[in-house]
């Protein structure tokens, strides 16, 4: 680490040693430390845009050519910016970065690299649908071999082998998946009122704020990701330019709740900020954005475990992704006149043209309630066929709020759907929690339990909460059947 510092002054970048040094944290690998009391606004470092490695900032793309680099379809996604790391660290000392992938790690515990039995721990969880390892393969093969067998000049032969393999391809892809961030070109328009670059101490640094960076964040949707990075499908405006390794700033662990430092964009640099004092001795912590469990694993290879207000353990950041396709059984098995399945798909693409959500999203954070777009999904696949051809003219959704005209059916759906993504599990929470009170538990197994632990608990949260919904509303309906009640109406639900 400290040639990692040496070689990183002699390359441009700037270091406040007095205050900032790296040391070894258990379980956590290297991190950043606070050698005496930091004040907050302090610059620890600063590394010039031009040591951001990145597919603008790496030779090979001007020597392969712009129009070769599209047609082997490098400019989506992530495999441009593997095929430039894997091309620079063939060239050993030959290259700027050489010093910096020698600080880099060659290991993972993302489940990228999992056998089936590690696997098999994550049954259930929304970790399974997005490893992605084989979209990442395609790439590899499809892309990057064609490409490297195009240019002997620059692939040269004798490296294939050892540089050019596909396990340094899923190296590389992992570490831009856990050390990356998005750096956008410098704009000078977006940062006027940012005091012609002079940073801002008190500046939101949570908010939108363009001259801020952090480590690549990707949509949490359910798509496989591998180490395509977001822009695969090319329309998501990303751009895979923007996705640079940022050497010193990548040293930062993270922990739900302690971040104390950012990085900040400036015209010609980035500059690592404490954003609160720091006291000697403490760690210097940067935030990888408020993650759960199931991503932290999936793209860090760890996960974050406190004791929570409402008693037992996990990750406030948790949520439980469930997919649209759970309800189709229930549906069938509930709807009054029984639902053919082909009226049951015409609702449900109608669904996704109009919300284009097929997963629901439980979070923790937000106490634990059904989600809303669930509501109004499991309300349109009951309708009548004469109100969902009125829903259809109009356009538009059911609402997104239970109504006291829905019968039980639309909370028997929800709770059924919600029943069976919990029968996917391998194993009941109390299992998990017993497991997890063993000392000699491995690694990934350990972490695997936390994972499926932490959607379980949200799940039978949740179903609770739908069970006491129904509960009040049988005993309200109960009493409105009563004689002499009449008037009274049905009380209206919590929610
Ligand atoms: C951006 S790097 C940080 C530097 C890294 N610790 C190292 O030794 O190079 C991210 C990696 O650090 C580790 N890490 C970061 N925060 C952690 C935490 N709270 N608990 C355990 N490991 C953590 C994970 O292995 C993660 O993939």
């Amino acid at each position: 680490m400290d040639q990692l510092i040496s070689w990183f002054t002699s390359q441009g970048g700037a270091v406040d040693i007095e205050h900032f040094g790296l040391a070894e944290f258990p379980g956590q690998g290297w991190g950043a430390i606070a050698l005496k009391d930091i004040p907050e606004g302090h610059v620890l470092f600063a590394i010039p845009r031009t040591l951001t490695l990145s597919t603008r900032s790496c030779a090979l793309l001007d020597l392969f050519g712009n129009n070769s680099w599209t047609s082997f379809q490098l400019h989506e996604g992530w495999a441009g910016l593997i095929l430039c790391m894997m091309w620079e660290e063939s060239m050993v000392e030959k290259s700027k970065w050489f010093q910096y992938f020698a600080s880099l790690p060659s290991h993972f515990d993302t489940p990228m690299f999992w056998n089936d039995e590690e696997l098999a721990e994550l049954r259930g969880t929304s970790v399974v649908g997005k490893i992605g390892r084989s979209e990442a393969e395609n790439d590899y093969y499809n892309k990057v071999v064609p490409a490297v067998k195009s240019r002997p000049d620059l692939f040269f032969p004798e490296h294939l082998d050892r540089w050019y393999t596909l396990e340094r391809y899923h190296i590389m892809g992992s570490r831009i998946l856990s050390r990356s961030f998005q750096v956008e070109k410098w704009d000078p328009a977006a940062n006027d009122e940012e005091d012609d670059g002079v940073l801002q101490p008190e500046m939101d640094v949570d908010g939108d704020d363009p001259t801020s960076a952090e480590p690549n964040e990707k949509d949490n949707d359910d798509v496989a990701e591998g180490h395509g990075g977001d822009s695969d499908d090319g329309d998501d405006g990303d751009d895979p330019g923007d996705v640079a390794m940022v050497p010193m700033a990548d040293i930062l662990n993270a922990r739900f709740g302690c971040n104390n430092a950012r990085l900040f964009h400036e015209q010609l640099e980035l500059r690592m900020v404490t954003t609160e004092s720091i006291l000697a001795g403490n760690q210097i912590w940067n935030t990888y954005g408020e993650l759960p469990n199931s991503e932290l694993l999936r793209r860090y290879g760890h996960v974050d475990v406190f004791d929570l207000p409402g008693g037992g353990q996990g990750n406030p950041e948790d949520v439980v992704e469930v997919p649209a396709n759970v309800f189709v059984s229930p549906i069938i098995d509930i709807s009054p006149k029984g639902m053919s399945v082909e009226t049951l798909q015409e609702r449900i693409d109608w669904w996704l043209e109009e919300s284009g959500d097929d997963t629901f999203v439980i979070e923790a954070q937000k106490g634990l309630e059904i989600s809303p777009p669930l509501i109004s999904f499991a309300r349109l696949l009951l309708l009548s066929p004469k109100d969902w051809e009125r829903a259809r003219e109009k356009p538009k959704l059911p609402k997104p709020k239970l109504s006291e005209e829905d019968g039980p059916a639309v909370l028997d759906v929800i709770s059924q759907g919600l029943q069976r993504m919990l029968d996917e599990f391998p194993s009941p929470i109390e299992t998990d929690w017993e497991l997890l009170s063993k000392p000699d538990l491995p690694l990934r197994k350990r972490n695997a339990i936390i994972v499926r632990a932490g959607e379980k608990r949200i799940l039978l949260e949740v179903l609770n909460e739908v069970g006491q919904l129904q509960k009040s509303r049988t005993t309200e309906s109960k009493k409105r059947k009563q004689p002499g009640q009449t008037g009274s109406r049905a009380k209206k639900s919590k929610r």
